[in-house]
């Protein structure tokens, strides 16, 4: 069975682009990130100032395993830094997974992340210039996991409908 895999940095676009693309094709939608909160039954920023990063990584990896095996069809929507640990990129590359790295710039994610922090811990407490700062130099960091997608889309200047169609035309 095929999974559809969306990755890449916070505020790309993941959870709404899979939600859309869901409606299109019919085919069910996961997110990562909201597995992760029902199964823990708490949210990611309680699992964060409760029990640190290290272990949420932890829940990841064991979250996306586990949405791997199962045996439907779906659209799984990847949290931020999900192919940036516990060796997961290379789960990017397996024959049942369509893997799309969702490429923004740095403006693009800054200005959708800016107004929208309270719910991401790790960039939650920053003020306006250290979170520019931080999302260079983070993106930088993590490009090189999430190049290892099969396919790549450029989100920038685009409306979700067409972000949903350029992913139509890899599935296609
Ligand atoms: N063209 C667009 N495509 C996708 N999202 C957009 C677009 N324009 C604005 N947004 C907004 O960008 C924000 C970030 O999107 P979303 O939450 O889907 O990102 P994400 O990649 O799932 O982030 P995270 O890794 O933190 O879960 C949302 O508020 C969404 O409405
Ligand atoms: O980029 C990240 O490391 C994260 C992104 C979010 O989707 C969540 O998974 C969490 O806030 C960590
Ligand atoms: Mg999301």
């Amino acid at each position: 069975m095929k999974k559809i895999i969306l990755l890449g940095y916070m505020g790309c676009g993941k959870s709404t682009i899979a939600q859309n693309l869901s409606k299109t094709t019919n085919i069910p939608f996961l997110d990562l990130d909201n597995c992760i909160e029902k199964k823990a039954n708490l949210s990611i920023k309680e699992i964060f100032e409760q029990y640190g990063e290290i272990y949420f990584r932890k829940l990841e990896h064991e979250m996306f395993v586990e949405l791997l095996q199962s045996s439907e069809n779906s659209i799984i929507g990847l949290g931020g830094g999900t192919p940036c640990y516990a060796n997961n990129h290379e789960l990017l590359k397996r024959d049942d997974v369509i893997s799309v790295y969702l490429k923004a710039s740095i403006d693009t994610l800054y200005n959708r992340l800016v107004y929208n922090k309270s719910k991401r811990p790790l960039i939650a407490n920053m003020d306006e210039e250290e979170m520019r700062e931080f999302i260079a130099k983070h993106l930088f960091d993590r490009s090189f996991y999430y190049n290892h997608a099969k396919h790549k889309v450029s989100v920038d200047d685009k409306t979700v409908e067409e972000t949903v169609q350029d992913i139509l035309e890899i599935l296609a």
